[in-house]
């Protein structure tokens, strides 16, 4: 998209502007005007993490040229544009006057994910630019992302279509960015296809990280949750809960990615918190999936938290599955995540006479399922 198409806020518009050559439309034009008013003069400070820390993060309003809304979220709108001149995505939010309890929430949460963004430098964490606080309206300037959602892209394709391939590198990109942050202590809380979005190169970034927290402050997010399809059983019934409620969230993410389907879609969400954490229901095993990844989904979405991997051991296991997928394509046939216990010596010794006289018999027991 061109630059020009952009305009700075302020900017006065030709009203014979055609309305579907890229440019804002005349109403959209007339709500960023409006929102400029309190954009134009901000020049806000926020609190960083470390207690005696004030990083500067205000946009520099003269820099920021603002494009199409393409997206919204549940309290914000999102427009593409340019800061200086690089290509961002703005979201904006404005506190609603009729209900201060949800303006007070929306400000913590804006207030929370400016302090974490702001320290997050990894390539499959989305990039954070600048912000601008003055109530009512809030804005986060982000890198822009071409591909749009995983989400998105997963209602795109036929069910169960995903090559393997593209499966492990697109789950490895995800758990890469969640070790990262995990490795930082934020938790985020509302790990989903919605939130994870897609670079030019099929490149996965984590984003939205408005409910996300520091490992030490855990507490439930005030005035809002994560989404249920996607959350954790003891998240649900509001315990304590630690960074192993991401790693549930992504094995429903990496189920996502096996099907392309919808979690729990006969569900209303409701329905599925109260199967998930009262039924102990998980989404349904692909019947072709490779047992190697529905072992792993299995233990990532397991009741008990501390039977969870952590990420930094999901990273190493998908980087060993992808090593051998790629050197022999027939690996995930193979590959038995369950290798038989081997016998003790005292029931060998036991078996060894009636092998000798059932030699032909012990090759069907030995196969048998059951067993
Ligand atoms: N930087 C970006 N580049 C491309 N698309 C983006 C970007 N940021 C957000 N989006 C799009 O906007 C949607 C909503 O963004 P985001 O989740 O950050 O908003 P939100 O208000 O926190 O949403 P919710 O509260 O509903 O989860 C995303 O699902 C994505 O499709």
């Amino acid at each position: 998209m061109r630059l020009e198409c952009f305009r700075p806020i302020g900017h006065k518009q030709n009203q014979n502007q055609n309305k579907h050559d890229g440019r804002l439309s005349l109403g959209e034009f007339r709500k960023v005007v409006s929102w400029s008013k309190f954009l134009v003069s901000s020049g806000g400070k926020i609190k960083g993490r470390e207690e005696d820390e004030e990083a500067e993060w205000s946009a520099d309003m003269s820099q920021l040229f603002f494009g199409r809304k393409f997206a919204s979220g549940r309290h914000s709108q999102i427009y593409r544009g340019f800061y200086k001149k690089i290509e961002v995505a703005i979201k904006m939010t404005i506190q609603p006057e009729e209900d201060p309890n949800l303006a007070s929430a929306l400000e913590t949460h804006f207030t929370s994910e400016v302090s974490l963004l702001l320290h997050l430098r990894h390539p499959n964490i989305i990039t954070f630019v600048a912000a601008c606080k003055k109530a009512p309206v809030f804005c986060i300037i982000t890198e822009y992302l071409s591909g749009g959602s995983l989400r998105n892209y997963l209602n795109l394709q036929e069910p169960y279509s995903l090559c393997l391939e593209l499966v492990l590198k697109l789950a490895l990109d995800i758990a890469h960015g969640m070790n990262y942050l995990h490795s930082q202590g934020i938790l985020h809380r509302d790990l989903k296809s919605d939130n994870l979005l897609l670079g030019e190169d099929m490149q996965i970034k984590v984003a939205d990280f408005g409910i996300s927290c520091l490992e030490n402050h855990s507490g439930s997010p005030k005035g809002f949750t994560g989404t249920y399809r996607w959350m954790a059983p003891e998240m649900i019934n509001e315990k304590q809960h630690t960074k192993k409620v991401d790693v549930y969230s992504f094995a429903i993410v990496l189920w996502e990615l096996l099907t392309a389907l919808t979690p729990f879609h006969d569900m209303t969400p409701l329905q599925a918190a109260f199967a998930v954490s009262q039924k102990n229901a998980r989404p349904p095993l692909p019947a072709n999936c490779p047992m190697a990844l529905s072992q792993l989904m299995t233990q990532c979405w397991s009741s008990n938290p501390n039977k969870r991997p952590h990420f930094e051991e999901i990273v190493s296991i998908l980087n060993q599955y992808s090593d051998s997928f790629r050197q022999d394509p027939s690996f995930f046939t193979h590959h038995n995540p369950f290798p038989p216990k081997p016998r003790s010596p005292h029931l060998f010794h036991l078996c060894i006479p009636c092998i000798c006289r059932n030699s032909g018999r012990r090759k069907s027991v030995a196969a048998s399922p059951n067993r």
